[in-house]
């Protein structure tokens, strides 16, 4: 843990920090390349192309006791998940990362969806302005992030604009620059229809002295959701480093192997059932966790016991008295 001084935030869930000057500037002075908007299946290839150790970004910290593999029963096929490659013990903090990027809103009334476009922005001006570490860890880093297939907010036509944007011309420098990274390969339109969905869907809300904001900590983006989680985060403002930290701490021991799982929706106390809900209403999957699976099953055990006990108990009634008819009529 850093001893500089913090201000607590209130962590609602769900990534270096550009003032807000730089988070606004670079947009219209990026590219003028006019490829169509496609759509390409080497989508899926990226979603699980991150395997392994996590390694930590500049000024962060991530345990090696870690790892990305697959968890085909969480989120589909290609879904992945942070698993203990050691045994972890009970309080141990196993990442501590700096926030990629941030948005503090201007307002209390300024909308999620304007602040994921802002935040996707000063994504893109760091592929087109920022250095060769910053265009890596964009490419390799956050687009390989999983987005949700459809938006709940981000608008089809906000997407667009974004790319068009993008293409427009700008000064030399950032043309240049944007052409190429287009051009390049690097940064494909598919590309940048997908990065607002996955700001969107990977985003950690945070409050900053009553001022709502969104950051990404793309580390910790491997984790998955558990309604009975074995990793709690916290995270907090450093007022001299003037960004936010993300820190994951161990809440009991995990098993060598075992998978490590985050409240999407913390400090919410709401039951099960209604945890379920809001989980599918604002980040739009069926949790499948191990609590809501046994939750399932004892669903499905209730309806055997209220609806088919009576069922068999009245059919071998029936069976009873029809036996004995004929044995009457005899
Ligand atoms: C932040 S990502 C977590 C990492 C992701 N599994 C991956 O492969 O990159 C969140 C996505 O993982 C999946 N997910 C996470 N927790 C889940 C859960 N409890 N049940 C079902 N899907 C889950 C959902 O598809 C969700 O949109």
């Amino acid at each position: 843990m850093r001893s500089s001084p913090r201000l607590a935030v209130r962590i609602v869930r769900c990534a270096p920090l550009l003032t807000r000057a730089a988070v606004r500037a670079p947009l219209h002075s990026a590219a003028s390349f006019c490829a169509p908007l496609h759509v390409s299946r080497r989508n899926f290839a990226k979603v699980s192309s991150i395997h392994g150790k996590i390694d930590p970004p500049p000024g962060g910290f991530v345990t090696d006791d870690l790892k990305v593999d697959m968890n085909a029963s969480i989120g589909g096929a290609f879904a992945r998940g942070v698993f203990a490659a050691r045994e972890i013990g009970y309080g141990r903090e196993v990442m501590n990362l700096p926030a990629y990027c941030m948005y503090i809103s201007e307002g209390e009334k300024q909308p999620l969806r304007e602040q994921v476009l802002i935040l996707t922005k000063d994504i893109f001006s760091k592929v087109v302005l920022g250095s060769p570490a910053d265009q890596e860890y964009v490419k390799h880093r956050i687009l390989s992030l999983m987005s949700g297939g459809f938006s709940y907010f981000t608008r089809e036509r906000d997407v667009f604009d974004f790319a068009e944007e993008v293409r427009a011309a700008g000064t030399e420098g950032a043309i240049r620059n944007g052409s190429n990274c287009l051009l390049g390969g690097q940064f494909s339109s598919y590309d940048l229809q997908r990065l607002p969905l996955i700001v969107e869907f990977n985003r950690f809300e945070v409050d900053y002295r009553g001022r709502r904001g969104i950051c990404l900590f793309p580390e910790a983006s491997y984790l998955n959701h558990s309604c009975e989680p074995n990793v709690e985060l916290s995270i907090t403002y450093n007022s001299a480093k003037n960004n936010f930290y993300l820190s994951a701490r161990a809440v009991r021991p995990i098993r060598e192997g075992e998978e490590l799982f985050i409240n999407y929706m913390p400090g919410n106390n709401l039951p099960l059932s209604r945890l379920a809900l809001a989980m599918k209403k604002r980040w739009g999957f069926e949790c499948s966790c191990v609590k809501c699976k046994s939750r399932a099953v004892g669903a499905v055990t209730v309806v055997f016991v209220v609806l088919l006990i009576p069922i068999i108990v009245y059919i071998r009634r029936f069976i009873v008295e029809r036996t004995k008819e004929k044995h009457r009529s005899l």
